[in-house]
C-alpha cells in the first residue's frame, strides 16, 4: 500500500491530542471511521501509562503488515503497526519516525473474532495471541469470554485498559452500517455486557467505537447502528441498564408536600 505512511503522519496528531486527554486524568473517547484511528489512540494509551493493556472487540484481527494483507487498506493493519513483537515486519515508512511499537501482543485480546486471513491466523500462532473467536463466545458465554479476556491481559488488574470496539463486531442484523460487515457476530447484549465489564474495573483509560459508517446502507440500517453505538458507549461510561441514582442522593419533594417522617 503506497500511502499508509499519509495516515501514519495524521495519526501522530492524534496520538498527541489522545495523550494530553489521557495525561490530565480524563478518559478518552475517539469514534471513527476507520478502525485505523487506533495508530494514534493506542499510541497514546501506551505512552500516556506505565502498563497498558488492550482487548479489541472486532470480526477481524486487524493484524495485516502490507506484506500479508490482501486488500491493502489501512484498517486491517493497526494492531500490526502497534505490536512490538511485529516491528521487525515493517519496511521504513517516511512519516512514521514518530510511532514506536510498545503493545506487547500478550497485553492483548480479542473478543468476536471471525473472519481472520491467512497471515493473521499464522501471526497469532507464532505469538500466541490470545483470542476468543465467536465459538469461544458460544462455549463459554458473554460471561466467561469477557472474565477470561480481562484475566489474561490484566491479571494482576493493575493495568489501564484500551478498549477498541469495532462496531462490526457485532452481527450485521445489529450494525448494517459498516464497511465489512460479518454476519454470525455478537449481539447487541453480549456488546454491552463487554462494555459494562469493562466500566466495572475503574481501570478504563481509553476507548474506540469505530466503523460506524452512516452513508452505508437505508435510513433505517443507520438508526439501528447508531443507536446499538449510543447503548455501547453508555455502557462503557457507566450507565446501568437498571437505571443509575442521581448525584443528589435525596429525593424531591412535590411541592406542598412534607416528609412526616424522616427515612
Ligand atoms: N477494521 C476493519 N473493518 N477491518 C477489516 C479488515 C478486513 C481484511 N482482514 C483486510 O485486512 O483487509
Ligand atoms: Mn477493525
Amino acid at each position: 500500500m503506497d500511502d499508509y505512511h499519509h495516515v501514519v503522519a495524521c495519526m501522530h496528531e492524534v496520538s498527541n491530542l489522545a495523550r494530553k486527554i489521557q495525561s490530565e486524568g480524563r478518559i478518552c473517547l475517539a469514534l471513527g471511521g476507520d478502525h485505523s484511528v487506533t495508530i494514534g489512540t493506542v499510541d497514546a494509551t501506551v505512552n500516556a501509562h506505565e502498563d497498558v493493556a488492550v482487548i479489541w472487540v472486532d470480526a477481524h484481527a486487524d493484524l495485516n503488515t502490507p506484506a500479508t494483507s490482501p486488500s491493502g487498506s489501512a484498517h486491517g493493519m493497526p494492531v500490526a503497526l502497534l505490536a512490538k513483537d511485529l516491528a521487525d515486519y515493517w519496511p521504513y515508512l517516511p512519516g512514521m519516525d514518530w510511532q514506536v511499537p510498545k503493545l506487547p501482543l500478550s497485553n492483548l485480546a480479542y473478543i468476536g473474532l471471525r473472519d481472520v486471513d491467512e497471515y493473521e491466523r499464522l501471526t497469532m500462532e507464532k505469538f500466541n495471541v490470545c483470542a476468543f473467536g465467536m465459538q469461544d463466545v458460544e462455549s463459554l458465554g458473554i460471561t466467561g469470554t469477557v472474565e477470561l479476556a480481562l484475566r489474561h491481559v490484566d491479571p494482576y488488574k493493575r493495568r489501564a485498559i484500551h478498549l477498541s470496539f469495532d462496531i462490526d463486531a457485532l452481527d450485521a442484523l445489529e450494525a448494517p452500517s459498516t464497511g465489512t460487515p460479518v454476519r454470525g457476530g455478537l449481539t447487541l447484549r453480549e456488546g454491552i455486557h463487554i462494555m459494562e465489564k469493562v466500566h466495572e474495573t475503574g481501570r478504563l483509560a481509553a476507548v474506540d467505537l469505530v466503523e460506524v459508517n452512516p452513508h452505508l446502507g437505508s435510513a433505517r440500517d443507520v438508526a439501528t447502528t447508531v443507536q446499538a453505538a449510543q447503548q455501547l458507549l453508555l455502557a462503557a461510561f457507566g450507565h446501568s441498564r437498571l437505571g443509575n441514582t442521581p448525584r443528589a442522593r435525596d429525593l424531591p419533594l412535590t411541592k406542598g408536600a412534607t416528609l412526616k417522617k424522616e427515612s
